[in-house]
């Protein structure tokens, strides 16, 4: 048996963050896995999935720059192996950039399936699979290995895609976000179940790629933990582009035949739709990977949805002192979010050097969706400040994009929308449509601390950052106001919207 500070188990984004830290803070890291580094999010998840999204973008731009434009422009064809090979490139790329810089940071990849001995005790069975895209993990290629962790055990090992009853994935008719990754080409047509981030985002692709589309969302709106603002206006977009969304609305059959899927749809009218299909693609979330651990020889469970819950969650440390949990094995609050997982990896790898960092704050970690519109939001929703504060306690300032030049300049329409405490003494509400504050009336700004920010648009990823500084340092509109927004931006609309909630509004009316 050997020895190592740390042992973590699962390579994707939350595994490996954990070992870089844990690696830079000087402790000795062995980071366990069965599979490729950069796991889900690298190599099925964020990095190929946006790829094909930016090259959809580039398809909508020839559409828009004929019929608004006067761009003499057409489409010819989508070359899918072209594509497709560009996607891999930098999935390649990416995924020697992440070994060569756990290979510098001197944590030692061991190439196998781990799985815990007692409470701090671990045996990696060497596995002779490559990943999806085909390339060998690396590894030290020695046989089964049992180690004990001095410091601790994180365990990291991720999610895959969850499935229905009815039938199951072919990688042809009926696929996950997985298989549609790596199927020969996009459909001609597509059913699309779950109107998460992934069902939004792969619906937006398929329609930019020419598909005919629907979206069927059991819940009530899409998207439906965020802001119902943000569904809102979303699902208009998404509309207009030709996007067939049926929330409230259940998938009750599913049959594959030879060239496609027959689906019976009950819209939440209650009527029953036949739809043809060439492929119906299952995005209805994700669970937690745990086959394999053997949890229960260091004394740990599972909950009863299969998540790891910490005892502590500001150490996000188990029931069993020095084993610990990050990423998307860990139940809500944390939120299935890469960037989520590195800011747990920071944690915990601090923690285990012997630190107390500040714990996550999933209040204040963006939330993106890279469809066409898109969304980006961070903090609560309006309901959900409504309910933690009190209805008269909240004060909400909206403003469309196409208000300013540059959203006009866009034309896809999109919002921008900020929840905010009440002001102490304050008496006035701010609302979507209402009159704005009056700029001689500063001193009874109705907007105290900033709890939310909502956008829906183009290019709205890029934008969230400074909102996410804002709520994060619970800032006031008026300490922000008085930055300066670049003249013509779409973050203009931003800065309006804030200065309006400081009682300085400018054009918003
Ligand atoms: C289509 C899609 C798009 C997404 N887009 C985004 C996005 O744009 N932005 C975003 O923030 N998030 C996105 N996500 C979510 C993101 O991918 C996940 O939150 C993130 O990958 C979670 O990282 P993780 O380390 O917890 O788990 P994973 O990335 O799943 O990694 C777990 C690793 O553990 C390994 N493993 C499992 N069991 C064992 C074992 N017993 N021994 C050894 N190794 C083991 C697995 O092989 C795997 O490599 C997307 C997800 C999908 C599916
Ligand atoms: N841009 C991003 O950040 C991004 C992109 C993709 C995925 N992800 C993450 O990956 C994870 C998985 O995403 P997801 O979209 O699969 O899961 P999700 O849980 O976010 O959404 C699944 C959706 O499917 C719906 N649903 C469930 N059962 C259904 C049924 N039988 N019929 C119709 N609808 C049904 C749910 O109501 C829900 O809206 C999430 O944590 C997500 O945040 C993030």
């Amino acid at each position: 048996m050997d020895e190592t500070d740390v042992i973590v188990i699962g390579g994707g984004t939350g595994g490996y963050s954990t070992a870089l830290r844990a690696a830079a803070l000087g402790l000795e890291v062995v980071l366990a896995e069965r599979d490729l580094i950069g796991g889900t999010c690298l190599h099925r998840g964020c990095i190929p999935s946006k790829a094909m999204l930016h090259a959809a973008e580039l398809v909508d731009g020839i559409a828009e720059a004929r019929e608004r434009w006067g761009v003499k422009a057409s489409l010819d064809a989508v070359d899918w192996s072209a594509l497709t090979a560009t996607r891999d490139d930098i999935v390649t790329r990416n995924h020697r950039g992440v070994e060569g810089t756990l290979a510098h940071a001197g944590v030692r990849v061991v190439r196998g399936s781990a799985a815990l001995t007692g409470p701090r005790t671990v045996r990696v069975t060497p596995v002779t699979a490559t990943g999806p895209d085909g390339t060998p993990g690396t590894g030290d290629g020695q046989g089964v290995s049992e180690w004990t962790a001095r410091r601790g055990i994180v365990v990291a090992t991720g999610s895959r895609p969850r499935t229905l009853p009815g039938p199951a994935p072919d990688g042809r008719r009926v696929v996950t976000s997985d298989d549609a990754l790596f199927a020969p080409g996009l459909p001609a047509s597509v059913l699309v179940l779950g109107g998460g981030a992934i069902g939004v985002e792969y619906a937006s692709l398929h329609r930019s790629m020419g598909a005919q589309v629907t979206l069927v969302e059991a819940a009530d709106r899409l998207l439906p933990l965020e802001d119902a603002d943000v569904s809102r206006h979303l699902t208009r977009g998404l509309k207009r582009r030709g996007i067939e969304v049926l929330t409230g609305a259940r998938l009750e059959e599913a049959e594959p035949y030879d060239d496609g899927v027959r689906a019976t749809v009950r819209t939440a009218r209650g009527e029953v739709r036949t739809l043809e299909v060439e492929r119906l693609l299952v995005a209805v979330g994700r669970a937690p990977v745990t086959d394999g651990l053997e949890l229960a020889a260091a004394g740990l469970a599972t909950d009863e949805r299969g998540f790891l819950a910490p005892a502590d969650w500001s150490r996000l440390e188990t029931a069993v002192p020095g084993i610990h949990v990050v990423g998307d094995l860990l139940p809500p609050p944390s939120l299935g979010l890469a960037h989520a997982s590195f800011a747990e990896g920071l944690v915990v790898a601090e923690t285990l050097a012997g630190g107390t960092p500040r714990p996550v704050d999933y209040d204040a970690v963006p939330r993106v969706t890279y469809s066409s519109p898109q969304t980006a939001s961070v903090g609560l929703s309006e309901a959900a400040a409504r309910a933690r504060a009190g209805d008269d306690a909240v004060v909400v300032n909206t403003m469309p994009l196409t208000a300013i030049a540059k959203g006009m300049v866009h034309g896809q329409g999109g919002i921008v929308k900020v929840v905010a405490e009440r002001a102490a003494g304050s008496g006035s509400a701010v609302s979507a449509g209402s009159a704005p504050v009056q700029a001689s009336e500063p001193a009874s700004a109705p907007a105290g601390r900033i709890l939310g920010v909502h956008l829906v648009g183009p290019h709205v990823s890029e934008m969230i950052a400074e909102s996410q500084l804002i709520v994060g340092w619970d800032a006031e509109p008026a300490d922000v106001a008085q930055h300066i927004h670049p003249h013509p931006t779409l973050s203009e609309a931003v800065g309006e919207t804030y200065l309006t909630l400081a009682g300085r509004g400018l054009h918003q009316h």
